[in-house]
């Protein structure tokens, strides 16, 4: 949880020294006029003021120069804040589940390290200067009793009344900072979906539907913000008001004590010099104020995203993770049963099966079957209603979640790449750096080897921006992250969809010797990829139809049949041999 208090005095003695420093600057301020009242005396008196006249200069120079360095120590306090929060935020939105991140939405989420951090960092240069102000405006009280108690009587009649009015803006001010947070976090969200979705809008030259409806979601902001601003445009308003009614009313009443000889008028002077000092602290306190209220919805905003659970806890990270049973089945379903949040059927029902510890299964059903959520549960993005997922021998719930992960590589249906180098996004889970030979018999055995080279800096370049790749080459990069990494158990979403037909014959080649020595569960609508797979699991509508290798399956079960004949049934051509450094065993392809 982020806890101003705490934030704030993470670095104790830059805060204390900053703070010594704006009371040096406020005690320098203070003594100004107690040397003008001295400066005036000495020229009633027929005396030359040059002594108190230095000691004011002196007391100007020092104060300037202290609230100088008081403003970089908070700065400095401020920034790294605002970069401990942002680093929290983003550390734990990381760790959000991805059920939780989806519904959040990513530009809401991002909101959050921009606004709201910012609203934050304010916070500090406010937290010293409201105690500042309010200790300021006290000792300057302090030394207005001292010169005339009347004065100063009505002056605190003022200010309360500057207070209350001030007071009851604020409060509404604070609700309206959470509205206008809220608003940013929507319109983020809606601008960084239809960025990801830009290709889609051109195509369907959907810019000005789009445009619209993001400036539907500004003109909401502008609305909101303005009642925001019309309430802060009503602080210096009560100010005003406030500052000017105490000056009407302390040279009233001062005017007639001076009158009546209760008052000098070196004291009158230096009344009417501490008053006039004391409205900017005041005016500090009360916008002060508002920049913490603003500070403070920030604040709530942040916490209520820190207090969402993780996909995991810190017990269970310390927990060792479990030995993989030698025995067991790679993964194995009993009876399980999944329902998507929000969603009104069950995405599985009752859903039972195992696989073996090297070879390949194929997932097959027709779309929205729940292939894909078997994957997702396999991996620990989401956990069964009821039932159990064990992965090598253990229920995934007790397996350590970096533990589980290290043991199964998954290949998403997207076949996203990092903002990375294409070295960093080939070592993505790695816990060792795999070496330049690694690399590349990696990217031959996908046929992604020239690919790489051609790209300016070769394995060293950025992809994402100005030198991405092709759909299916970005999916031969993930399949090629799956072959370097060390894990059991290989999960595959689609790894044929894009791909031509020499590649896919290749990557028949390479999950091939990838199932030689691990499990390798692909989920496949074609049945070039089936064709090879030891075991074929038919699924439809959540439910495991049948399960059993391709010619039992096209024997007894009927969907299965119905899918295969559905699909385009030429022979392929042979598979090339699959890179040599990658061959562990030949023997072991599996096929018909
Ligand atoms: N995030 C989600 N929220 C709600 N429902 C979901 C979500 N993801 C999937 N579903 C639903 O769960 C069911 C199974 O989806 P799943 O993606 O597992 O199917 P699939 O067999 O992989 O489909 P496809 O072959 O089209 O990719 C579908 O009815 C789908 O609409």
């Amino acid at each position: 949880m982020v806890s101003l208090r705490r934030e704030l005095t993470a670095d104790p003695v830059r805060l204390i020294a900053a703070l010594l420093l704006a009371l040096t600057a406020t005690a320098a301020t203070l003594a100004l006029p107690l040397f003008v009242q001295e400066v005036v005396t000495d020229l009633m008196g027929g005396r030359a003021p040059r002594a108190h006249a230095a000691l004011m200069c002196a007391a100007a120079s020092v104060g300037a120069l202290a609230q100088a360095l008081s403003g970089f120590l908070l700065a400095r306090i401020g920034e790294r804040l605002a970069y401990r929060i942002r680093v929290r935020i983003m550390d734990h939105s990381l760790r959000l589940t991805l059920g939780v991140v989806k519904a959040r939405g990513t530009g809401e989420l991002a909101a959050r390290i921009t606004s709201d951090a910012l609203l934050l960092r304010q916070v500090v240069d406010v937290a010293t200067q409201l105690p500042l102000a309010a200790l300021t405006v006290a000792a300057t009280l302090v030394v207005m009793v001292w010169i005339d108690w009347v004065l100063t009587l009505v002056t605190v009649g003022a200010l309360a009344l500057l207070t209350l009015l001030v007071l009851l803006v604020l409060r509404q001010m604070k609700e309206n900072v959470g509205k206008q947070q809220n608003a940013v976090g929507r319109i983020a969200q809606r601008f960084t979906a239809d960025l990801d979705a830009l290709t889609t809008i051109k195509a369907h030259r959907a810019e000005a539907a789009t445009a619209e409806a993001l400036a539907a979601d500004a003109e909401r902001l502008r609305t909101i913000s303005l009642e925001g601003a019309r309430l802060a445009a009503l602080i210096p308003a009560a100010l005003s008001l406030g500052n000017q009614l105490a000056m009407i009313a302390v040279i009233l009443t001062g005017g007639a004590r001076l009158a009546a000889g209760d008052l000098g008028i070196a004291a009158f002077t230096a009344f009417l010099l501490y008053l006039l000092q004391t409205i900017p602290y005041v005016s500090t306190l009360a916008t002060g104020s508002g920049r913490l209220q603003a500070g403070l919805a920030a604040r709530d905003r942040c916490n209520e995203l820190l207090s969402l659970p993780p996909e995991t806890d810190a017990r269970e990270s310390h927990r060792t993770a479990p030995a993989a049973l030698p025995d067991a089945p790679a993964v194995m379903f009993r009876s399980v049963s999944y329902t998507h949040p929000g969603a009104r059927d069950a995405a599985l029902r009752a859903v039972s099966f195992a696989t073996a510890r090297t070879g390949l299964t194929a997932v097959v059903g027709p779309s929205g079957a729940g292939k894909t959520t078997v994957l997702a549960l396999i991996d620990r993005f989401v956990r069964p209603a009821s039932g159990s997922v064990r992965v090598l021998g253990h229920d995934t719930a007790d397996w350590p979640l970096d533990a589980l992960r290290a043991r199964i590589a998954y290949v998403d249906q997207r076949f996203t790449l990092l903002e990375a180098t294409a070295r960093e996004n080939l070592q993505l889970g790695r816990s060792r750096p795999a070496t330049d030979p690694e690399l590349d018999a990696a990217l031959e055995a996908v046929g992604l080897a020239q690919d790489i080279t051609r790209l300016p800096q070769g394995l060293d370049t950025l992809l994402g921006r100005e030198s991405d790749l092709s759909g299916g080459q970005r999916q031969r990069m993930a399949l090629a992250r799956a072959l370097l990494s060390d894990a059991d158990i290989v999960l595959l979403d689609e790894p044929t969809s894009q791909l031509d037909g020499l590649n896919e014959e290749r990557l028949r080649a390479v999950i091939a010797d990838l199932a030689a020595s691990r499990a390798v569960i692909v989920v496949a609508h074609r049945l070039s990829t089936v064709r090879d797979a030891r075991h074929v699991i038919m699924m439809n509508a959540g439910t495991v139809l049948d399960a059993a290798d391709h010619d039992t399956l096209l024997h007894r079960c009927a969907p299965y049949r119905a899918l295969v004949a559905s699909q385009t049934t030429k022979p392929p051509p042979a598979p090339p041999a699959a890179h040599p450094a990658l061959r562990d065993n030949d023997s072991a392809h599996v096929g018909p």
